[in-house]
């Protein structure tokens, strides 16, 4: 993007030690919003930070935004101190903040060209009509704002976080109360950016969301990352499962019934399954320890707090729906 080839940093972000501790004030006890996080999202990647209400995700952005001062610890963007380079560690990054405040009476090139001015790009270096085709907006350059829809608002505040070509796009919980399709849409537009060489870092409550968009997933619960990985190998961390059994009896030997399943027989009395949680049931397992005449005394499968937080992520995302 707008940065010489031979400086790219490995990094569009890097956090070190980031603490954020917000000040008691009246009745409200001091909080702990960020803890000693460490965290470096690729140049040219989509990052998800997934999380719970309240898991420090808005407090980070907003550090990286200037809106917030960090308490300690350091943030990079771009390769640019927040605290030695502020001016040039915010050039390099657009937020595109979860509420949708946009100006109705102004149309969406004057809207473009206002930001652009707020951020000082002259006027022959704009590119606020090609920042509005790139989001589906060009049809609607001209008309005033109150007119759009909900999701052609939204795609323009991410096109307002463009206007300075910053080569990071941070997206506070873009699909927050988006209906599928224009989810769908919104996606799209995402993938297309970051096609076009821009880091993307995106917050939500969705699983599902990370998981369509992002290379790498973070997650973030009460101010502490729990879980960094690409992907594919977070999904498979929370997809592989294990099942204790405890037999009443002892057994000598697996059931060649039981050969097809992955299972240690650390103790007498005691099997233990691994399974994948999207290629099996529990239910499966125990049918077929029946079937082979085994008598179960307990059962209990193994909780990492990933999978808690897997839980409550999934479950908060079906009883919120799209809020
Ligand atoms: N200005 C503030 N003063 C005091 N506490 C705050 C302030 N802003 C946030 N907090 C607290 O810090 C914690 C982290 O909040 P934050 O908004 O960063 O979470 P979040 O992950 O973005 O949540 P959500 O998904 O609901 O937006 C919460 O416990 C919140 O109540």
């Amino acid at each position: 993007m707008n940065a010489d080839v031979t400086t790219l940093p490995n990094y569009a972000v890097e956090l070190k030690g980031l603490t954020k501790t917000y000040q008691a004030s009246g009745k409200s006890e001091a909080k702990k919003a960020l803890i000693d996080v460490d965290l470096a999202i690729p140049r040219g990647s989509v990052f998800g930070l997934l999380g719970p209400n309240g898991a420090g995700k808005s407090t980070m952005i907003n550090i990286l935004a200037g809106l917030v001062n960090k308490t300690s610890g350091s943030a990079r963007i771009w390769d640019l101190d927040i605290n030695s380079d502020t001016r040039q560690a915010r050039a390099a990054i657009g937020v595109v903040p979860q509420e949708l405040n946009v100006d109705p009476f102004f149309t969406p090139r004057e809207l473009l060209e206002l930001q652009a001015g707020l951020y000082g790009v002259p006027p022959r270096e704009r590119q606020s009509d090609e920042i509005l085709a790139a989001l589906g907006l060009s049809d609607k350059a001209n008309a005033y704002a109150r007119t759009l829809s909900g999701g052609m608002r939204r795609r323009l505040m991410v096109a307002k976080a463009m206007v300075h070509n910053p080569p990071v796009l941070v997206l506070d919980e873009p699909t927050a109360g988006v209906d599928i399709e224009l989810r769908q849409q919104l996606w799209a537009h995402v993938r297309e950016l970051n096609a076009n060489g821009t880091t993307v870092l995106l917050t939500t409550h969705y699983l599902e969301e990370a998981e369509e968009l992002c290379d790498q997933i973070a997650i973030i619960n009460h101010g502490r990352v729990i879980a960094c990985d690409t992907t594919p190998a977070l999904l498979a961390r929370l997809d592989n499962k294990s099942l204790a059994i405890v037999l009443a009896e002892d057994l000598q030997q697996i059931p060649d019934s039981l050969t097809t399943f992955n299972i240690d027989h650390p103790e007498p009395r005691k099997l233990v399954f691994h399974y994948r949680a999207s290629e099996s049931a529990v239910s499966g397992i125990l049918d077929a320890v029946s079937a082979a005449n085994l008598k179960i005394a307990d059962v209990t499968t193994d909780q990492s707090d990933l999978e808690d937080i897997f839980l409550q992520l999934t479950r908060g995302a079906h009883d919120e729906g799209a809020h």
